[in-house]
């Protein structure tokens, strides 16, 4: 992260935000880094840094080795126009943004642009992020490398060479954060009506949700060992998984919910 190129963050919001504090954590200088961000409101205050509202008012001669697009799918067509002239031999493009393909941005940026599509998630956020990733044509070793150490500062990399596989990778970890805090508020709502003041449902379920998290981080046991850890035959637990792991269960509802997401992921792709 010390310094070997510089970089260039377009939206700072939420994502581009949480990747942009695990980025300073790790040493980034700030003299090596751009954003442009007009939302007056996200933009963040790095003294160092060329923070500017729009691509023209970016420093003359800043060109970045990596440009992190983190813009909405939905705004990416007013933003490659002004980004076209970094598309040259010195900048890799990394997109996060969910749906759009190698394709749109070579379209958008120029055939020989180089072109970086992830996919991380907001546990990023707490540097417990997982990103998957997958490079277009002409990307180079050392660009890829630069991409991972980027991306490994807030949480876990993969790489894949099937670009195929991404509208699936957005509906499990690029959406699933938001599966599991609805899970949260779904034990909580139980828990209130089987009889627990709602302050302590929500502490019991955020606690439980959190606390087994760091439990399938720490262990070498599968989930469905540590599923089974806890279910003791004749007990408790064996009466509520014989309700969600039903054939009108947690199964089913989630093969449904995922195909939505994933077919969601492919109609943002244009
Ligand atoms: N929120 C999430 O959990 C995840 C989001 N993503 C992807 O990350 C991207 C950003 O999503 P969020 O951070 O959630 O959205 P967001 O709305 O919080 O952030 C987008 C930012 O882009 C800025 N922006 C708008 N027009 C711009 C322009 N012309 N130039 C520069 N910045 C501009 C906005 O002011 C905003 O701050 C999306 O493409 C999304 O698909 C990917 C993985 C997870
Ligand atoms: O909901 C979305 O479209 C974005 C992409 C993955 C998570 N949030």
């Amino acid at each position: 992260m010390a310094g070997r190129g510089k970089l260039l963050l377009v939206g700072c919001g939420k994502m581009g935000g949480a990747m942009l504090e695990g980025w300073l954590e790790q040493g980034l200088k700030p003299a090596d880094l751009a954003v442009i961000e007009p939302g007056e409101a996200s933009r963040p205050k790095i003294d160092g840094a060329a923070v500017v509202a729009a691509v023209d008012a970016l420093p003359a001669g800043f060109v970045p080795d990596i440009a992190v697009l983190a813009v909405k799918p939905q705004t990416m067509n007013d933003v490659l126009p002004g980004l076209r002239r970094l598309a040259g031999d010195a900048t890799t493009f990394l997109s996060i943004a969910a749906g759009k393909t190698i394709g749109y941005f070579r379209a958008g940026l120029g055939e020989d642009a180089r072109i970086v599509r992830a996919m991380p998630n907001t546990p990023a956020a707490v540097r417990r992020g997982v990103t998957v990733c997958v490079a277009g044509p002409g990307v180079s070793e050392l660009a890829k490398a630069r991409c991972t150490e980027l991306l490994s500062a807030v949480g876990d990399v993969l790489w894949t060479p099937d670009e195929g596989v991404m509208d699936a990778v957005t509906a499990v970890s690029g959406s699933g954060p938001a599966y599991v805090f609805l899970l949260v508020e779904a034990m909580a709502e139980a828990g209130i009506k089987a009889g627990l003041p709602a302050d302590m449902a929500m502490t019991l379920a955020r606690a439980t949700v959190a606390g087994s998290g760091e439990l399938l981080r720490r262990s070498s046991e599968s989930a469905a060992q540590l599923r089974v850890n806890v279910t003791s035959p004749g007990g408790t637990t064996a009466e509520a998984l014989k309700i969600l792991m039903s054939d009108i269960g947690i199964q089913p509802l989630f093969d449904s919910a995922i195909a939505a997401a994933a077919r969601r992921s492919k109609e943002l792709a244009g």
